[in-house]
């Protein structure tokens, strides 16, 4: 039964190999796949917006460290410096400096200059605008009340700081002459102006500041005025020169922030100060930011390749794994081994369809008789039990050949046989439940619930057979039938006792007749 079962298997499976079976391998592989590429897809954009975030957290904390050294702390320090100074300044020490008399000034504004790194030269002034310049220059006379750094409006110890303009001294050492002036007026202890102290920025040296460090991202540093001139910068010969497009000057509208400028494909963060009207920017190239998340990203890749190829090496081991563990199984059971018959399923599936056919022949001739070709006594016997078990009503007939021991005797048994074998053949193109039970012996069940049906079929055959028309001459050949049914409660013996009696009266009766219910 298990090989029948299984040869069937094989067979379908052989018939659809290249299709069904294929097929669901693909569907199945694809299948497994998707929680694999929606955990591939929901990595990679979770890496991808990490990278992003981690990318502008670190460039904001890099853009407000830089501008913290780069303006910030330097303005502290200025003012530290201008306070304490200014603290102690009468109107008598700036007129003494002034003046060609020496005072105490004369010594601590050159240390001054000297000793911090963010001053180039410094103006001394009176409330009449009398003037003296450290280090001296010979640059022409001026009005410092007309400078663009002189403050029209100030508030007591407010530093100002100046847009950049052309410096008058033509040796400074500035590109293009510009200079950045960061001023303060002097008040006395009545709060009466007495002057001003101006300082012009050495922006180079404050340029250092930012000089050595290593920016993320490869970013770019540079603080910018207002009016987009470069005021600080790692390249100190690109100061005072126009680095920063206008557009990123108006998009700079918060006091901090960051956007994304489509023309040079650039991320740019930035810090705004309005004293002095500076402004801090970070630059990152877009491919410079790529760069920096590829080496991850290349490294995710690559894992995710090696988890694939191992899958599908997994799969494969896993099909040739089943492919020989049925095979095996198949042989285990047929008592082979694989080394005998080989290991192919296609041996498998000839030897079974093989053996299949010899049990389909050993079923055939185990329930058909060899002379008839009806259907066994044996057949007969469980067909019957079993319907009478079902409780399936039937009609039941039993055919004797008349006189058949004449007939063998009269004209041999080869006769006797080609009579058999004529009756059952008109017997079976009539009915399809037909056995032979014993000798010249028949029985008929039919199963359907119409009596008269039955009745007129028997009758039928017994005619066809009555008027065959026999090669030997003399010979005429009739069959006697009883009749009998199944009723609710009925068991086989009842049944085949029934239709035997009444066959027992057709007999009686003048043979060649039918006996059917009463
Ligand atoms: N040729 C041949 N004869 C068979 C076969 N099976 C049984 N017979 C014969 O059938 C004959 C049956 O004869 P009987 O049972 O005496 O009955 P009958 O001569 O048919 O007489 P009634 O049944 O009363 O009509 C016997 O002679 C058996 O040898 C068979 O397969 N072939």
């Amino acid at each position: 039964m298990f090989s029948v079962l299984f040869i069937t298997c094989m067979e379908h499976c052989s018939q659809v190999k290249n299709t069904i079976s294929h097929k669901s391998i693909c569907v199945l592989t694809a299948c497994t796949f998707i929680p694999f590429f929606i955990m591939f897809l929901y990595t990679f954009i979770a890496m991808d917006i990490r990278h992003k975030d981690d990318f502008i957290e670190t460039m904001t904390r890099f853009n407000d460290n830089s501008a913290r050294n780069a303006i910030e702390r330097p303005i502290q320090e200025m003012q530290l410096l201008l306070h304490s100074l200014l603290g102690q300044l009468t109107s008598k020490d700036i007129e003494g400096y002034i003046s060609p008399s020496h005072t105490e000034l004369n010594s601590i504004i050159p240390s001054i200059v000297n000793s911090t790194t963010f001053f180039e030269a410094v103006i001394l002034s009176d409330k009449e605008g009398n003037y003296t310049i450290y280090p001296e220059n010979h640059a022409e006379k001026f009005n410092v009340k007309e400078r663009p750094w002189y403050p029209v409006s100030a508030r007591k110890d407010e530093i100002r700081f100046s847009v950049p303009y052309k410096a008058i001294d033509k040796t400074s050492k500035y590109n293009n002459g510009m200079a950045v002036t960061a001023s303060m007026n002097i008040f006395n202890d009545h709060s009466e102006f007495v002057g001003n102290i101006a300082f012009d920025l050495d922006l180079h040296n404050l340029s250092a500041l930012i000089k050595n460090n290593h920016p993320p991202y490869h970013a770019r540093f540079k603080v910018v005025s207002y009016d987009g001139n470069l005021l600080m910068y790692s390249n100190t010969k690109e100061l005072f020169k126009r680095a920063i497009p206008q557009a990123w000057i108006e998009r700079a509208k918060e006091s901090e922030g960051h956007f994304f400028d489509v023309a040079t494909k650039s991320y740019v963060f930035y810090r705004v100060y309005d004293n002095p009207e500076w402004i801090a920017f970070s630059i990152v190239n877009e491919a410079n930011f790529k760069k920096h998340g590829s080496a991850e990203k290349y490294f995710f890749f690559l894992t995710s390749l090696a988890c694939l190829i191992f899958y599908l090496v997994l799969l494969f081991i896993i099909k040739l794994y089943f492919k020989q563990a049925i095979t095996a199984l198949y042989l285990n059971i047929n008592g082979l081994s694989i080394d005998e018959k080989g290991d192919s399923i296609k041996t498998v599936s000839e030897s079974l369809r093989e053996n299949s056919k010899k049990l389909e022949i050993a079923i055939h001739d185990a329930e058909t008789d060899g002379l008839t070709n009806l259907f066994t006594r044996k057949k007969f016997d469980a067909d019957f039990y079993d319907l009478v078990s079902a409780k399936n009503s039937f009609y039941f007939a039993i055919i004797d050949v008349d006189n058949f021991k004449t007939v063998n005797d009269t004209f041999g048994h080869n006769t006797g046989d080609v009579v058999l074998t004529y009756l059952s053949k008109v017997g079976s193109d009539i009915f399809s439940n037909i056995y032979r039970f014993g000798g010249e012996e028949l029985v008929v069940i039919y199963p359907e619930n119409n009596y008269e049906k039955f009745y007129t079929l028997l009758d039928i055959w017994r005619k066809t057979l009555e008027q065959k028309q026999w090669r030997e001459e003399g010979l005429n050949v009739t069959f006697s039938c009883g009749v009998s049914a199944w009723h609710e409660g009925s068991t086989t013996d009842e049944i085949l006792k029934k239709a035997d009696i009444r066959l027992y009266q057709a007999k009686n009766s003048g043979k060649n007749c039918i006996v059917g219910l009463e």
